[in-house]
């Protein structure tokens, strides 16, 4: 038997790490991003000036009675530990960590009444992570060993930054590029657009993949012109275009697009039923399940295992050591996203700096899978950095 769990608490952090727009000024993340704020000309600039950053850093413990603590980081901060210390943690403190499938149950649907998506689930992806950490921790196991090993020797990445000719040159598969202007920046914008597009290509040749993320901030319409007018310069795949809810939008998106491009979205969508309407209603070529975001490893192998019955690739959103371990277990994740934090983009720093102690990092593009040989998700949390519990219970 394993120590029971005595013990949850939830921190917040701030400046970067899992809250990765959380940047200082003139990191390219926050340079004139297309978003679907860009509509109001004071918001076009920058995405914190519209609050992207306004939630900050999650960090949830999970004690054991041994005193073995795991825990995780995810975006939600303060509202985020209101929901982990006063309505989560009871599903876990006195309970077997290896009952993973009934405290995530009873995570939900305790709180399906106000959550489903958002907030509340980055939350339950939270305490999930952190327990999945604990489980390790008290195996002397990496997570990826309970997931089912490692079906590959090594990762291989691209690299999500405003330079993918840099990329290219760090030994990333491909790169991909924040979408700048928007459905109301016009003509000029979408020519703007596809000239970046076409730069990047003179700049990395034929044969390196280029993506557009455009952060839900188009309309079906521009989204077609734009996929229509990058193809020419190879552009691999059209991402996140549309919101989130139009299910409707995607599909259309999908049977619009020219031959070959691929559609991928799912970032910002959640949990086994979320990921089935994505699926069922042919939205898409690729999900990207944000690990903390989309109810944390537990959901997302079912995630995963429906994704693989239709044929869809599963490529995580960021999130760093917990899209590692899992991606390295699954045939249907054959490469991963690296977002690059370095401000210009133009070195790789582990993402979510400097929150996390003993982040691998990709080396050349790649990762051997021998980098996450620690027990739990193999990282600490940087206590140099001050954490604030705002509840407790
Ligand atoms: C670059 C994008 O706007 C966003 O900040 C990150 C993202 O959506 C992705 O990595 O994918
Ligand atoms: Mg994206």
């Amino acid at each position: 038997m394993l120590a029971k769990i005595k013990h949850v608490r939830a921190f917040t952090v701030r400046g970067g790490g899992a809250d990765y727009h959380d940047q200082g000024a003139g990191h390219w993340i926050d340079d004139h991003i297309a978003t679907p704020m860009s509509r109001y000309p004071e918001y076009r600039q920058s995405r914190q000036s519209f609050g992207i950053n306004v939630l900050g850093t999650l960090v949830v413990e999970i004690e054991a009675e041994d005193g073995t603590i795991g825990f995780a980081v995810t975006t939600g901060g303060e509202p985020a530990c209101y929901i982990v210390e006063k309505h989560l943690a009871r599903f876990l403190e006195g309970r077997d960590p290896t009952e993973y499938e009934k405290i995530w149950d009873q995570m939900y649907f305790s709180t399906q009444y106000y959550g489903r998506k958002g907030l509340v689930i980055n939350a339950i992806s939270g305490v999930d992570l952190a327990l999945w950490d604990l489980l390790g921790k008290l195996r002397q196991e990496p997570v990826y060993h309970l997931l089912g090993g490692a079906v590959r020797d090594e990762l291989q990445f691209y690299a999500t930054g405003a330079r993918p000719d840099v990329a290219k040159e760090l030994g990333f598969i491909g790169g991909k590029l924040p979408l700048h202007h928007g459905p109301a920046e016009g003509l000029e914008g979408l020519r703007k657009n596809v000239e970046l597009l076409a730069d990047m290509r003179a700049k990395c040749g034929p044969d390196f993949w280029l993506m557009y993320d455009c952060w839900m901030a188009l309309d079906v319409d521009y989204a077609t012109r734009l996929a229509i007018a990058c193809h020419e310069h190879g552009l691999k795949w059209i991402e996140e275009a549309i919101s989130p809810d139009d299910y409707w939008g995607y599909a259309e998106l999908k049977r619009n697009v020219p031959r070959g491009m691929l559609v991928t979205t799912g970032e910002h969508e959640a949990t086994r039923w979320g990921f089935r309407m994505l699926m069922e209603m042919d939205c898409c070529d690729i999900i990207q399940p944000d690990v903390g975001w989309c109810g944390g490893v537990t959901e997302l192998l079912k995630i995963s295992a429906l994704a693989d019955a239709k044929g869809k690739l599963v490529i995580p959103h960021g999130s760093s050591v917990y899209s590692y371990h899992f991606v390295v277990t699954r045939h249907n994740s054959p490469f991963a996203e690296f977002l690059m934090m370095h401000p210009g983009p133009t070195e790789v720093v582990p993402m979510f700096a400097p929150q996390l102690l003993g982040e691998p990092v990709p080396v050349n593009g790649r990762m051997k899978a021998g980098a996450l040989d620690r027990p739990g998700f193999g990282v600490e949390l940087n206590r140099d950095i001050p954490l604030h519990r705002p509840y407790t219970h």
